[in-house]
């Protein structure tokens, strides 16, 4: 039984204990049941319970109330951010205030024995109050810093003229170049195991994009700090402020928060306001993003770290006469250079805001280009076919990517070793390494190393290939089986066949075959070193095939190209390359394409699969083959690479439309993916129809000359060269080839 006061008190105390427990469960769980008990004991016990409910307030946490505490969050921060983070709030009331809190429920309880029960009631209440008031400063003092990093961090990015989205992305892209440093980790050498007990066909397609980007995040230091501080804290750090700004409303929002009948609809629809606005809000700052992302650029030597000239001055462009002039006095000096880039980029970025009166977008672009291939030391028609390849500021990271080597990578030969048993040997020898990512389970970067890599007792007993990452995805897309006849075609030095011998563990059969027979040297060697058993080295032009062998059930063209994808080791491609070039080489990489095709056994049982691969990125020897191909062999189709990154193919490129399926290409790029610049296509080679679709051979560009006379095929068909017609793109073009793309 209890009393009327005693019901009184619970009816008074009950929902405002439910709904200050929805702040925080832990202290207010421990204050009620005192409280409750108290209040059950008579009049006294309601004097405790109110001033407990004082306490209670002072110490809720209602940030908090359906989230984890930060410190108690599993983050992979570094210890520094760890420091930095608030401390976890108190969850129970303190010793000293319990104390106090007895002390003045006591106090109240004399009161009460004396009849001064207002007395006791008024204590209470004006307790309840102060220490609601306390609370409140509380939060705002707590608050402060938070705001404090957020305004800090959003002024430094305004005074860079740059979105936050830059930090971010600034980030990521730093992560791709940083060491990490736990290379005994678990997580990167246990699947080495199980690829080595033969479970799996495939190089290293374990996992996707997203496993990628988790493996280069796991240790991301830098993301995570600045990311969380200006998404996550600032947006929550916003709203608080905005609802208890209102001293005088602080007790009528705590009555509010209780859900009524009555005010449900109401709080709905203010809820729903909030998210409107908060969507609103987020569409403008993604928009901005957008826009900005024209003057989202970098470059290392910044002079005066803002836009436009050092002197504040708007950007002027040069005249046609004013360029003369500068080339006629020795051309500008790298700064005038880097800093007039700069503008030009975002002045195209918002042309019709920045643009000086008059001035052209192809005024500026032309002015880009050039300083482009004067700074960065192109030749212009190099310089200009690679800057139309991306959106203008991304060109930027592009040229700024070919001046920085790419990590130094090795596979390891499966064939001798084990990944983790490398790891650990070279590891030994002072080299510091580590797996390059889950897309490959032989890769390792290595980062330094106290013995020169190439010439290691590992080395030479064949244990791993020096090899750049990129070199991996063709031959991972083309995933030979164990077992297979498998040719080669343009081989040397053998970096792509001996991975091939690997994964077909020594069974089957390889034809390496490569045009220049100097080159056949080092491949033999590299056969020999890394115990490569199913070899048979040839050298005949690719496109004698199918004529001397055919009948395979898969073939690797990593055909001779450009090198554009490479230039960070050649630099000698950035002015040696003309537009001669390109039309020898996109010919030649034609007629080998149909060669390699012809040659494929389409009835193959486990293959009938052809990958065509190159080390340059422009248009005309990638994409433009393979829509070529496409239309000269109907009986092909591009498939899925199965490499889990890299960019789609183009399937339109400057007024050129080219198949719909050219988007399962993909293309690799050094300052996305931070690897060499790479093609690779795949496809499946089915048997031809009796009658050729006449439709799709004629809508074929006469790229070459479809003479039936030479290269007849030993399915009796026909490649479509007239050797007398090519033979001036032969000799020029035959031996064109890359020597570094390994
Ligand atoms: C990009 S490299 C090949 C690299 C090689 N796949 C590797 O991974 O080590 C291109 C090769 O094509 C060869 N080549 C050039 N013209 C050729 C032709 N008509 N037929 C066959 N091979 C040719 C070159 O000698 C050069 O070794």
């Amino acid at each position: 039984m209890i009393s009327p006061l005693q019901a009184a008190a619970k009816q008074a105390f009950l929902p405002r204990l439910t709904n200050v427990c929805r702040w925080n469960a832990q202290s207010l769980n421990a204050i009620s049941r005192v409280g409750l008990r108290q209040a059950s004991m008579g009049p006294a016990g309601v004097s405790v319970a109110v001033l407990g409910l004082g306490l209670a307030f002072s110490r809720s946490t209602p940030v908090q109330c359906d989230a984890l505490p930060a410190a108690a969050t599993p983050t992979r921060s570094t210890p520094k951010a760890v420091d930095e983070l608030p401390p976890p709030p108190e969850s129970a009331i303190s010793l000293y205030q319990l104390g106090f809190g007895t002390v003045a429920g006591l106090c109240a309880g004399i009161f009460v024995k004396k009849g001064a029960k207002a007395a006791a009631w008024l204590l209470g209440g004006v307790f309840v109050l102060l220490q609601l008031g306390k609370r409140k400063a509380n939060d705002e003092e707590n608050e402060r810093p938070a705001k404090k990093a957020k305004d800090s961090s959003v002024k430094k990015a305004q005074k860079k003229d740059k979105p936050a989205k830059k930090v971010e992305k600034k980030a990521i892209s730093a992560k791709s170049h940083k060491k990490k440093k736990d290379v005994g980790s678990d997580d990167g050498w246990e699947d080495v195991d199980e690829d080595y007990a033969g479970g799996s066909d495939d190089e290293g397609l374990i996992g996707n994009l997203d496993d990628l980007g988790d493996d280069f995040g796991d240790d991301d230091e830098i993301i995570r700090g600045p990311v969380q501080e200006l998404t996550f804290s600032d947006d929550s750090e916003d709203e608080i402020p905005s609802k208890s700004s209102n001293d005088d409303e602080s007790d009528e929002d705590e009555d509010d928060d209780r859900i009524t009948m009555a005010n449900m609809e109401a709080r709905s629809k203010a809820l729903d306001a909030a998210a409107a606005e908060e969507a609103e809000l987020d569409a403008e700052e993604l928009q901005a993003a957008a826009n900005e992302e024209a003057d989202d650029f970098d470059m290392d030597v910044d002079s005066d770290g803002g836009e436009g000239d050092e002197d504040g001055e708007p950007f002027h462009l040069p005249t046609a006469e004013e360029r003369e002039q500068e080339k006629a006095a020795g051309g500008p000096d790298l700064q005038v250079l880097q800093r007039r880039m700069r503008d030009c980029v975002r002045i195209l970025g918002k042309f019709r805001k920045r643009a000086e009166p008059g001035r052209s977008r192809s005024e500026y672009t032309e002015q880009l280009m050039a300083d482009i291939a004067n700074y960065y030391g192109y030749n212009e028609y190099l310089a200009e076919k690679l800057f139309l390849l991306f959106p203008v500021a991304e060109a930027i990271e592009f040229f700024e990517a070919n001046e920085t080597a790419r990590p130094v990578t090795i596979r390891t030969n499966t064939l001798r070793t084990r990944r983790r048993d490398l790891a650990q040997t070279l590891i030994n020898r002072g080299v510091n390494l580590e797996p390059i990512g889950k897309w490959t389970n032989v890769g390792l970067q290595v980062f330094e190393s106290s013995v020169p890599i190439g010439a290691t007792p590992e080395y030479l007993a064949g244990h791993y290939m020096l090899q750049a990452a990129s070199s991996f995805l063709p031959v991972i897309a083309l995933s030979p089986q164990p077992n297979e006849r498998v040719l080669d075609m343009a081989s040397a030095p053998g970096g792509k066949t001996t991975h091939m011998a690997a994964l077909m563990q020594n069974t089957g059969v390889i034809f390496a075959n490569d045009a220049n027979k100097a080159r056949t040297k080092s491949l033999t060697a590299n056969i020999h070193r890394l115990g490569c058993k199913n070899v048979v080295v040839c050298s005949y032009d690719g496109r004698e095939f199918p004529k001397v062998m055919g009948g395979f059930d898969r073939i690797l063209l990593d055909a001779p190209c450009s090198g554009t994808g490479v230039i960070s080791k050649d630099s000698s491609v950035k002015v040696n390359k003309s537009e001669r070039d390109f039309t020898l080489l996109s010919h030649l990489q034609k007629q080998l394409i149909l060669c390699a095709i012809d040659s494929i056994n389409p009835d193959s049982k486990t293959g009938g699969y052809f990958v065509y691969s190159t080390c340059s990125v422009t248009v005309e020897e990638n994409e433009g083959v393979v829509d070529y191909a496409l239309k000269k062999r109907p009986n092909v189709k591009l498939v899925d690479t199965g490499l889990s990154f890299g960019r789609e193919g183009f399937t339109q490129y400057r007024g050129k439309t080219f198949h719909p399926s050219v988007n399962l290409t993909r293309r690799f790029y050094p300052h996305v993916h931070n690897m060499d610049g790479f093609f690779v296509a795949k496809f499946k080679v089915e048997r031809r129809s009796k009658v050729p679709s006449a439709q799709k051979e004629a809508e074929a560009e006469p790229a070459v000359n479809t003479a039936e006379s030479a290269n007849a095929t030993t399915n009796s068909e026909t490649v479509g060269f007239d050797d007398s017609e090519d033979q001036k793109y032969i000799e020029g073009g035959l031996f064109i080839c890359v020597q570094y793309a390994v």
